[in-house]
């Protein structure tokens, strides 16, 4: 396992039980994370305040910040990119998550953010929201390569794989080679919203299972992804060069300190697999992980949790859309204190904003 660090800030790792060498994947840029950036240094303070003043509104110049750290990063990783042919090396860049319900507006900001980046290893990071199904099989029909976001359930994420492939077909390209997607689906947060609904039944078998249904669906997302990458549908992109959607874990960070500390990264191990971890859950894996295959090691145990709980009461469908509300809206607030922040540092460098 490899990881990559910027600003001491752990960016992505891969790990995979059958791939050697395993390189590093994904530069994720988030809101959230330009923020932290933007708002604990002076780094940025030359060109926003050109921006500001050559007539760019906050929003505008956000914008331009991003296009140009995009780029820098992309150049960055240029080389695991060529090396691994397209493999990895990827940087994302989120479209804004106010068009999380906008599928044309969703479009042209895809196409925009690509256009203006101008480079074969960024990933334009589109949620998996219901509007944004058909955005981002439109989007791959143009070539560009997409990091799916917010995945919380197993029939959104056949969706997803659906948009990829009809995607793909779509695109009336000879080489499909390089367009290029993983779909991030988001472990920890399923648990944290299923064990409220556990602790609320109350029954041993309920408490019994908290803690379990994140990697069991994650297990079982798995077992999806191995059935649609494959077959004649698949076989007959792959003659054209197609490349699998891989499977990208996000939230792996632990959020109940009675779970183990690598309970979101240890069994979701497999080949074509991404774990995005951030600090805390890459330092635990490091010092007490090990590297085997694991993501379906166990395939009938995941299926038995999925029904058990399923059995219990727990609608799959439920906490899937209820995950996604709360995901996007945090997408968004995080987006508006960006804006804020930006707006702070317009006043304190004494800049009219427009
Ligand atoms: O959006 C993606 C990937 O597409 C994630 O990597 C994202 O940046 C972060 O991993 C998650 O937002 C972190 O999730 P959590 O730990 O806050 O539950």
């Amino acid at each position: 396992m490899i990881c990559t660090r910027r600003n001491g800030r752990v960016l992505g790792t891969t790990t995979s039980a059958d791939q050697s060498p395993i390189s590093f994947l994904l530069f994720p840029l988030a809101s959230g994370i330009f923020q932290k950036a933007i708002s604990s240094s002076n780094a940025y303070n030359d060109q926003f305040r050109e921006l500001v003043q050559s007539g760019n509104s906050i929003e505008d110049a956000y914008w331009e910040l991003v296009v140009k750290d995009i780029q820098d990063a992309c150049k960055l990783f240029e080389q695991i990119y060529d090396e691994t042919d397209g493999g990895d090396g990827y940087v994302s860049v989120e479209v804004s998550p106010k068009l999380a319900d906008d599928t044309e507006g969703t479009i042209e900001a895809a196409k925009w953010l690509h256009k203006v980046v101008d480079r074969p290893n960024v990933y334009i990071k589109i949620p998996a929201t219901a509007p944004c199904i058909p955005s981002i099989q439109q989007v791959i029909s143009h070539g560009i390569s997409v990091n799916v976001t917010l995945i919380f359930s197993l029939a959104r994420y056949e969706a997803v794989i659906d948009a990829y492939l009809d995607g793909l077909e779509a695109s009336g390209l000879n080489d499909l080679s390089r367009v290029t997607s993983v779909a991030s689906f988001f472990v920890s947060r399923v648990d944290t919203l299923i064990d409220k609904l556990l602790e609320k039944i109350g029954t041993p078998e309920a408490l019994d299972l908290r803690g379990k249904a994140a990697v069991a669906q994650a297990a079982l997302a798995y077992k999806l992804y191995q059935k649609k990458f494959s077959g004649p549908r698949w076989e007959a992109l792959v003659k054209k060069g197609a490349k699998k959607q891989r499977l990208l874990w996000a939230s792996t960070s632990v959020k109940n300190p009675a779970y183990p500390d690598t309970l979101y990264v240890a069994p979701l191990i497999g080949p074509d697999t991404v774990s995005t971890m951030p600090d805390q859950a890459l330092q635990a894996f490091v010092d007490h992980g090990a590297v085997s295959r694991t993501i379906d090691s166990n395939v009938s145990e995941a299926e038995g949790i999925y029904s058990a709980l399923e059995k219990l009461g727990i609608d799959w469908s439920y906490v899937g859309s209820q995950l996604e509300i709360e995901g996007v809206d945090a997408f968004k607030k995080s987006f508006d204190s960006l804006l804020d922040t930006l707006q702070e540092k317009a006043n304190s460098l004494k800049l009219v904003s427009l």
